[in-house]
C-alpha cells in the first residue's frame, strides 16, 4: 500500500468513526433534553408540594444502579458516577430555582 492510498483509507475509516461519534453526541443531547423535561416537572410538582428539592436517598439508588450498569457495559463506574452527579447538581439547581419563583 503506498503512502498515499493509506493515508486514504485512514482518512476514511476516521471519518466513519466521527460520523458514528456525531450520532452518538447527538442522541446524548436529545436523551438530556428528555431527561430534563421531566426533572423540570419533578421540580414543580415537589416546589407544589413544599418537598426538598434534593433526594439523597432516591440519588444513591440511582448511582448504585449506574455503577452496575456501567460496570456491566464495561464503562469506567466512578465515571457513570461523576456523570450523573454532575447531572443531578444542574438539576437540583433548577428546583431551587423553581422553589424560590
Ligand atoms: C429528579 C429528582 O430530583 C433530584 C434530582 C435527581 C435526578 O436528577 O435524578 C434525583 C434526585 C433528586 O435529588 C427526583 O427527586 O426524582
Amino acid at each position: 500500500m503506498s503512502n498515499s492510498s493509506m493515508d486514504e483509507s485512514v482518512r476514511a475509516e476516521l471519518g466513519r468513526l466521527r460520523d458514528s461519534i456525531d450520532n452518538i453526541d447527538a442522541a446524548v443531547i436529545h436523551m438530556l433534553a428528555e431527561r430534563f423535561k421531566a426533572t423540570q416537572q419533578v421540580g414543580h410538582l415537589k416546589a407544589a408540594h413544599k418537598l426538598p428539592p434534593a433526594d439523597p436517598a432516591r440519588e444513591a439508588r440511582q448511582i448504585a444502579r449506574l455503577r452496575e450498569l456501567a460496570e456491566n457495559a464495561k464503562l469506567d463506574p466512578a465515571f457513570a458516577e461523576k456523570f450523573l452527579n454532575f447531572i443531578i447538581a444542574e438539576v437540583i439547581r433548577h428546583h431551587e430555582t423553581i422553589a424560590r419563583a
